[in-house]
């Protein structure tokens, strides 16, 4: 919990749907659904799972690729939460190494 009383878990929340609501005036989910989110194991990763999870229910397809997981619940029940709506977990093998000709 910081000085101001939010926790981490709230944070997260918040930083993850702005980034949705960002992508969503940009990318039109009719246009361009396909989202890889490309997640580290730390705060930013954390925002990215949940940014995934809202995505999701705002139309789009997001997959996921987390190669060093967070064993720590937060991280976790994010992780529970996607494999329980079905988005994809990316391996290593899946990702394109160029990037560039993915829409
Ligand atoms: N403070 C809060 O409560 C919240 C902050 N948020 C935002 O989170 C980021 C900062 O997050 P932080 O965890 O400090 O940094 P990172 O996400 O970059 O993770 C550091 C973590 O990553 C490891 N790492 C770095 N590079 C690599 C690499 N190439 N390969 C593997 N691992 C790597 C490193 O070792 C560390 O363990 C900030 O923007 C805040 O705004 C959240 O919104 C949630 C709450």
């Amino acid at each position: 919990m910081g000085p101001l009383g939010f926790s981490v878990d709230q944070l997260m929340e918040l930083a993850g749907l702005s980034v949705d609501t960002a992508i969503a005036e940009v990318y039109k989910s009719s246009e361009r659904s396909r989202v890889l989110a490309i997640c580290g194991p730390g705060y930013n990763g954390g925002d990215d799972l949940v940014a995934a999870q809202h995505l999701y229910h705002f139309g789009y397809k997001p997959y996921i690729y987390y190669p060093k997981r967070t064993a720590k619940p937060l991280y976790n029940g994010l992780v529970t939460q996607l494999e329980s709506l079905s988005v994809p977990f990316l391996s290593v093998e899946d990702v394109p190494m160029d990037l560039s000709d993915i829409e």
